[in-house]
């Protein structure tokens, strides 16, 4: 049960008794007109605070508009509070009349449950938000800081140091701590970092300032050609770039170590993470009105992660103020009066702003009871006390900008242009040549492949791939034009047979990636022969081979090589080399030749890309670690979610489901399966050794989501604890599909993960062999993969289909 708000000790007493002077909007239209509203009496922990200062947040444009669906009219918006302390409680000891204060987004919270202890209120399931939020203690629905007065639990008032300007600091108590939380906790705080930052309004240009300030790279990403010279000039930015102009965008792929997102429309996402570095970390902070859509394979080739990042607690939004104080970071601002407030609201919808509104409440919103019917009169902004404003420092920090200008035309769309294929061919030396000769072992037996769609071709085996490959799903932007160096290209002779599909009939569809003959994804190149859970014998090794010799017992994932000299190949993780190679339907640009997969009886591989099988593991049973195994394996590592006594859950009761649910038994977690298939329950809990079948909301730290469908995702984070992660490793064919809310409330992370680095696959059949971690296979001749495929397609399998290549795949060329 959702804890409740903390009872204050005077908390029965808490009569509604003081009068105060809001602004508020009545429907949907919007429009803010003075209402009377009435503020309780100051409890014994309560500060109560004349309003000065309230800044205008694009929450408060979507809130008054009921864009979030979620609006109780009236409402009085406003969680930029700056102003002084008029009266305080007897319990309240930090702060006295007269303090120079601040109030953020939240009023409230449970004050005792672990998230409070932790000092994140902002995800108690027991928060009171500023406005619009239901007070449990009397049922009333708080109102905000476009008023002239409110009373606040003293836990949620922040103290304004003395160098900060009421005006500039207010809309630090939003803007600053929401930019501020996910850069402290994303590690995008660190000096020399690259920091993107995607629009640039009111959040945007506070997150430009504290990245500076941070001592980091920043790069501004705006649809308005407009901000470039401020955004460089005054803001301080490095870069800027134009989301529309391809050349800028081009420029800037993969450079960006984290983008925090604070657009507040829906925009197409795809081209925006292709400007992360590899583990780069878009962190959605805007809050659009529609669910956010993003293509799986741009989260999940180079292990993006797709963040969600609500406010801030208030521990930090302290530390914030302080920080932004001593760096001088404060809001570039425009004051308005009270009865501007409607214009602002229509200039802020248009990003006509820069950056940030604040109303100058003190000053233009009279605190009388008749306000109901009066209109408010804008009077001189003169009469705030300037100690108070400005506080006690003398030189001001930063400007004061009253820049009222006309709304200038804007073009808001982002180019939905994909950048077809970012990466060029890689500047490649010649790849060592060290190759193994690999086999299915002992073909004892042949079976005849009982196909009449497709002849199976004789495949040439490429043997130095010193390719580039584009991102799969992407066109195949293959640069042929390479001319390959003579000692690098190889003769393809020897002959091979395989089970190929001509075309996306699916015919012959791959064992573990179905769609891909079918050319779901739209890059397949006929014929294919798919296939990268490759085990089998060596048979010939090159001179240089070191680590293998005939006869071991061997096997190929899903690379059959990589450019092997850049930073991501040194760090082991050849995944995400730009120069991979696929061990099937992957072009190498240096000959041209398209590589094709295990689904045939020989396969010649570089050796850093075959693993040695323990002695304890069957070849069958353990050739589907090859991709499987490492595919949920490494995500588990560099997610954190291989630690004894977390919580996991898999979805998805598969080939990579149940080898997921084995390794998170292995690393001694708890593992709830969530199926779409009740049938699964009881072996999942009797023979895969799962704990649970039903997931129970936010209590899973981390979910590994291995269906290969498009499958709502909102109600699955919901399974999620505050700060839990879904790692995506399925690959659905249509983009993901995400209500914003549901990422941002509880700081969600949808993170993406790309199979594994050759070192992480060496360990995890390492340590497979010693958990007695192998697949539940079903072992099946060559002549029955479409059935198999049939089946695959329809989830009937427990959990993985192997062909047995070595007795029923004869090995000559007219096969
Ligand atoms: N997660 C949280 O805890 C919080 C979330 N929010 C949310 O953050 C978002 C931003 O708030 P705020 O900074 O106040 O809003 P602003 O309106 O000040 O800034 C948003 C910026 O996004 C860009 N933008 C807006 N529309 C489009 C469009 N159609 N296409 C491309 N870019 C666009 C513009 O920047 P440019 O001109 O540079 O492109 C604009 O200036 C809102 O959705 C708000 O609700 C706010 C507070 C807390
Ligand atoms: O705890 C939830 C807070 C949500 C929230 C607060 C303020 C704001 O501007 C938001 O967009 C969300």
């Amino acid at each position: 049960m959702a804890p409740t708000v903390a009872s204050d000790a005077a908390a029965g007493a808490k009569q509604h008794t003081g009068k105060a002077v809001g602004l508020a909007a009545r429907d949907a239209s919007g429009h803010l007109a003075p209402l009377t509203i009435t503020r309780r009496s100051t409890g014994d922990d309560d500060v109560a605070i004349k309003i000065l200062y309230c800044g205008i947040c694009h929450s408060d444009l979507h809130s008054i508009k009921n864009e979030w669906k979620n609006t109780t009219y009236p409402i009085v918006p406003g969680h930029e509070i700056a102003g002084v302390v008029t009266e305080v409680g007897k319990n309240v000891t930090r702060f006295k009349a007269g303090d120079r204060v601040g109030v953020g987004c939240m009023v409230n919270s449970c004050r005792s449950c672990d998230r409070c202890a932790e000092g994140f209120e902002n995800h108690c399931p027991g928060v009171i938000l500023t406005y619009n939020s239901v007070d449990p203690i009397d049922g009333t629905v708080t109102y905000g800081g476009y008023s002239s007065a409110v009373v606040v639990n003293q836990r949620f008032v922040v103290r304004f140091p003395d160098a900060m300007p009421l005006d500039q600091g207010a809309p630090l108590l939003c803007a600053g701590i929401t930019v501020y939380s996910p850069m402290k906790y994303h590690g995008l705080n660190v000096p020399g970092k690259h920091l993107g930052v995607l629009g640039l309004g009111g959040l945007g240009h506070v997150a430009v300032k504290l990245g500076k300030a941070f001592g980091m790279k920043v790069t501004v990403i705006s649809s308005s050609p407009g901000k470039r010279q401020e955004a460089l000039e005054r803001l301080g930015a490095d870069a800027f770039v134009v989301s529309k102009n391809a050349d800028e965008m081009k420029a800037a792929m993969a450079t960006l170590d984290g983008i925090i997102n604070t657009v507040s429309a829906n925009i197409p996402l795809a081209p925006l993470m292709g400007l992360l570095k590899p583990n780069g970390k878009m962190i959605m902070v805007g809050l659009p009105e529609k669910p956010l859509e993003i293509p799986p394979f741009d989260l999940i080739m180079s292990n993006k992660t797709l963040a969600g990042s609500c406010i801030g607690g208030m521990r930090d939004t302290q530390e914030m103020l302080d920080l932004a104080a001593k760096h001088g970071v404060t809001a570039d601002v425009e004051v308005v009066g009270a009865d501007y407030v409607n214009t602002a609201m229509e200039r802020l919808a248009k990003a006509d702003v820069r950056y940030r509104f604040v109303i100058d409440i003190g000053n233009t919103l009279k605190d009388t009871a008749s306000a109901n019917t009066r209109r408010v009169t804008p009077e001189p902004w003169t009469t705030v006390p300037s100690s108070i404003l400005h506080g006690r420092a003398t030189p001001r920090i930063g400007r004061s900008h009253t820049n009222v200008r006309p709304a200038g035309t804007r073009l808001r769309t982002l180019q939905g242009e994909r950048n077809k294929d970012v990466r060029s061919c890689p500047e490649v030396t010649a790849y060592p040549a060290r190759t193994a000769a690999i086999k299915s072992p002992s073909p004892a037996r042949f079976v005849a492949p009982q196909t009449q769609h497709i002849t199976p071709p004789s495949i040439s085996i490429s043997a130095l791939q010193r390719a580039h490959r584009p991102i799969l799903g992407q066109s195949l932007g293959v640069d042929r034009s390479m001319a390959p160096t003579a000692e690098a290209t190889k003769q393809h002779t020897s002959k091979a047979v395989g089970l190929g599909a001509l075309d996306a009939s699916g015919h012959l569809a791959p064992l573990t990636i179905t769609r891909s003959i079918k050319n779901e994804w739209n890059n397949a190149m006929y014929p294919m022969i798919p296939g990268h859970e490759i085990a089998g014998e060596v048979t010939e090794v090159g001179k240089n081979v070191t680590r293998f010799k005939s006869g071991d017992r061997v096997g190929v994932g899903c690379m059959v090589n990589s450019c092997q000299s850049c930073d991501r190949c040194t760090e082991g993780f050849e995944n995400h080399c730009a120069g991979i190679i696929f061990t099937y339907n992957s072009v190498d640009c240096i000959d041209g030749t398209v590589t094709y997969g295990g689904y045939s009886s020989a396969v010649v591989v570089h050796e850093r890309f075959v693993v040695r099988f323990p002695d304890a593991m069957p070849l069958d049973q353990g050739a589907p670690l090859l991709c499987a195994g490492i595919t949920v394996y490494s995500p588990m590592k560099y997610h954190g979610l291989n630690v004894p006594g977390k919580h996991v859950g898999v979805l998805g009761l598969g080939g990579l489901g149940h080898v997921a649910v084995k390794f998170a038994k292995a690393f001694g977690m708890k593992v709830t399966v969530i199926s779409s298939s009740p049938g699964k329950k009881q072996e999942a809990l009797e023979r895969l050794g799962a704990d649970a079948f039903v997931a129970v909301m936010a209590t899973l730290d981390g979910i590994i989501n291995t269906v290969s469908a498009n499958i709502p995702l909102g109600p699955l984070m919901g399974l999620l604890k505050p700060n839990g992660k879904m790692i995506m490793v399925g690959l659905p064919e249509k983009p993901l599909e995400i209500p914003p809310f549901n990422l941002i409330m509880g700081n969600k992370t949808l993170a993406g993960s790309c199979i594994g680095g050759m070192r992480d696959t060496q360990e995890m059949l390492d340590l497979a062999a010693k958990h007695g971690v192998t697949a539940d296979v079903e072992v099946v001749g060559a002549d029955y993969v479409n059935t198999a495929m049939e089946r695959l397609a329809k989830a009937d399998v427990r959990y993985r289909f192997v062909i047995d290549i070595g007795n029923t795949l004869k090995d000559t060329a007219s096969a």
